[in-house]
């Protein structure tokens, strides 16, 4: 008799014991009863006796033979549920396929084949002659079995059935037999653009240390070629017989990109994103792990993919949010690269043109090696950046006067503008619209954001709250002011505007739809819309060769937002939009309009870019002691009933007083209620990132047990991007 450790799928942060008469291995799936129910568990650990047997469950049934998690994927799983706090069993479940989690077979199921039977081996295929199909097919299974698949794309079913009637061929099965390596067979290594200097470092840099962990950041300007390196780079592993994995923002994963790589290397590359089926998922899955694929490119999920034959990991535009899952196991997919590169010794490369604080801060502290780009490829010419005064200005629909001069001028010349509005759900500040002056929470220094249920002003850092002013509290004007026009408003402004100008506007309502988004991408770069209207989504890698011009409507909201990594989003997102404009030989120009022109974040944004912007945001969150300089985890709480979610975090902040351990809040969240429930956080930071997270496990049974623990819904959020 065995004592299994099981992880079975609930929300409770421990393993269970089932009994069995032998071991099994780490990474095999059980079925086990839990309380009514059979659940799929993956065995863990096992021991040969334990203190208690009085109550113990045997296991129902074995699901594997051999274990769907290697030991690699395990290791992870241990360090994911360690390091984030979370559940075991929930956490295997997450870097299953789905259909594994409902314990469907791990592997792909038997095919069918033909084969001669003994007559048909005898048989002379020119006997067949006046049936000259029938003859063929019979050769060419005299030489080798063929599956079914295969055969039946060359020759009709009545021809099959024929050959078998006559019992000359036979259909069997046949376990499914896995092509490691297959893309050898197709790998083209075709011509490709000369490396310019930059690039060839670069390239030769990552070259160097395969087969050992090494991590890079490819910190490269827009439209510098940073995508032509990772070609390169995946075209020496590929060729090693090794596979690439290639993670990409939610947004980013278009058709575009994926046949650059199949057109680049002629072999097939898997895809894997959230719209995809659970039976196509598990076959990637299924193809990844036997070593058939040699390319696999995804969303945050996809890296969980087994690899037989691991080569590198690329994770691009590593600064997207969409890499942060924000709810259930809340892991970060760039750092689960981090630790899997590590585990597997092989190269990862991280790469953006607007790197995240936290890995320029790896580069510039020597953990990551820093590969530069600092020129556009081909020729093209940085896209110039201004600040618009929009002071005083009259605004129609958002837009002032100058800037509607400046679309006229580029839609005059036959070239396409992209106005970007900002509707990343940050509540708006409130502005004095004659003098720029902003309402601040005198205790924090930061903005009051506007609470229009209650006519309140509030503070999203200590809490505090008052009536919102009828007049500028520096200038003692009357024109008080929030910032933020929607996109719908925009479109219809815009089409009274410029009746003549065809609009788009793109932003998750108008794209929700398969291919919608690619639709409208082919139809702008045909140009059959001058004028481009949208949020974040238009600022992600797309490349619109025709937009000489782009507009972003508000950024002062985000200059006063509650949001620590505010300026940073800013920042990133702006360069990005910028990054759209003057690709090609028309060169680009970029305008933000302000409340705010003196505002140093804007300035050196506009002046210095994005490196040098985050080389100074860095040095100010180190003077305030933010990460990446701290850790930090945020418990969150909410309730229909408010109280009960605030008397939570409130005993929660009781029990996590502790030396060491900053505690801020309770307070409400950046959304106060969301799907009738009131919100609440409590966030807890430490420069010492293990004391932090060694006392939050101490202190989370204690929280468990708390009697309003059942009542509320809570969830901790390890290194929180994401304060709404
Ligand atoms: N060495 C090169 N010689 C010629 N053309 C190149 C070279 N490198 C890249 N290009 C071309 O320059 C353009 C931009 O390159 P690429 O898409 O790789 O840049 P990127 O840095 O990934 O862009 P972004 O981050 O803005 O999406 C592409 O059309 C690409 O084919
Ligand atoms: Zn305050």
């Amino acid at each position: 008799m065995v004592y299994l450790d099981v992880a079975v799928p609930v929300p409770l942060r421990q393993t269970f014991t089932y009994t069995h008469n032998e071991a099994l291995s780490p990474g095999v799936r059980v079925s086990v009863p839990f309380g009514k129910r059979h659940l799929v568990g993956v065995v863990v650990g096992q021991h040969n006796s334990v203190e208690q047997t009085a109550r113990l469950k045997a296991v129902d049934k074995v699901l594997d033979t051999t274990p769907v998690l290697d030991d690699v994927s395990m290791s992870l799983g241990r360090w994911l549920w360690q390091y984030y706090h979370h559940a075991p069993g929930e956490v295997l479940h997450t870097a299953l396929p789905v259909k594994l989690r409902k314990g469907e077979p791990a592997e792909p199921p038997p095919q069918n084949w033909y084969r001669v039977s003994a007559n048909g081996a005898q048989t002379d295929a020119g006997e067949l002659a006046r049936a000259p199909r029938q003859q063929a097919c019979l050769a060419h299974l005299q030489e080798a079995p063929l599956p079914a698949g295969e055969l039946k794309q060359r020759y009709s079913p009545a021809i099959l059935k024929a050959l078998d009637e006559r019992g000359l061929i036979e259909a069997f099965e046949q376990a499914y037999q896995p092509k490691p390596r297959v893309w050898l067979q197709t790998l083209k290594l075709s011509e490709k653009p000369r490396p310019d200097p930059q690039q060839a470092v670069a390239i030769a840099a990552i070259n160097q240390r395969a087969g050992e962990f090494a991590p890079f950041l490819l910190e490269g300007v827009t439209g510098s070629g940073k995508t032509e390196v990772y070609l390169q780079a995946i075209e020496t592993t590929l060729s090693a017989g090794r596979q690439v994995l290639i993670l990409v923002p939610e947004i980013g994963l278009t058709p575009q990109t994926v046949s650059r790589f199949e057109q680049r290397f002629g072999i097939e590359v898997a895809v894997l994103h959230s719209q995809i089926t659970d039976t196509a998922r598990l076959t990637i899955w299924q193809q990844a792990r036997a070593g058939e694929l040699g390319i696999i490119i995804g969303t945050r999920s996809a890296i969980f993919t087994p690899l037989k034959f691991p080569g590198m990991l690329i994770v691009d535009e590593e600064h997207d949010e969409s890499f942060k899952q924000q709810d259930g196991l809340r892991y970060h997919a760039r750092d689960l690269a981090v630790m899997r590169a590590r585990k597997e010794n092989i190269p990862l490369v991280l790469g953006s043109a607007t790197p995240s604080l936290e890995t320029l801060n790896n580069a510039l502290s020597k953990r990551y090696q820093h590969l530069h780009l600092t020129q556009r490829a081909a020729g093209a010419v940085a896209t110039m950046q201004h600040l618009l005064d929009v002071r005083d200005q009259p605004i129609r629909f958002g837009l002032a006067e100058g800037t509607l001069a400046l679309m006229r001028q580029h839609l005059s010349q036959g070239n396409q503008v992209l106005v970007f509005v900002n509707r990343r759900g940050y509540a708006p500040a409130l502005l004095c619209h004659h003098c720029g002056h902003t309402e601040t929470c005198q205790r924090c220094e930061r903005p009051y954001t506007v609470h229009r249920t209650h006519q309140r002003l509030q503070c999203h850092h200590c809490a505090s709250t008052r009536p919102v002013p009828s007049k500028c509290q520096s200038c003692g004007a009357g024109e008080l002011v929030t910032a933020g026009v929607g996109t719908e408003q925009l479109e219809q402004g815009l089409s009274q505007l410029f009746p003549d100008a065809a609009q788009v506007r793109i932003d998750s309502d108008s794209v929700r739809g398969k291919d919608k988004l690619q639709t409208m991408l082919n139809k702008i770069n045909h140009q059959q819309y001058q004028l481009l209207i949208g949020t974040q989504i238009l600022s992600k890698g797309h490349h619109f060769p025709h937009v000489t011009l782009v507009v972003v409507l508000d950024c002062d909201g985000a200059l006063f937002s509650a949001d620590f990594r505010a300026p940073e989003k800013l920042a990133q997102l702006v360069t990005q939009l910028a990054g759209r404009a003057g690709r090609a030989s028309k060169p680009g120009e970029m305008w933000l309009q302000t409340h705010n022109p003196g505002h140093p974040l804007l300035q050196d944004l506009v002046n210095n870019g994005y490196a040098h912007f985050a080389r100074h945001a860095l040095l100010e969150r180190k003077m305030a002691q933010l990460p990446p300089f701290c850790a930090q985890v945020v418990i969150r709480a909410e309730a229909i009933e408010g109280d009960l979610a605030w008397r939570f975090l409130n005993q929660t902040q009781a029990i996590l007083q502790i030396d060491g351990l900053q505690l801020i809040g309770p307070m409400p969240g950046l959304i106060e209620k969301r799907q009738g429930r009131f919100r609440f956080m409590l966030v807890l930071q430490s420069p010492q990132r293990q004391h932090l997270h060694q006392q939050l496990r101490l202190a989370l049974p204690h929280i468990s047990a708390l009697p309003d623990a059942a009542r509320v819904r809570w969830s901790c959020d390890i290194d929180p991007t994401d304060f709404s």
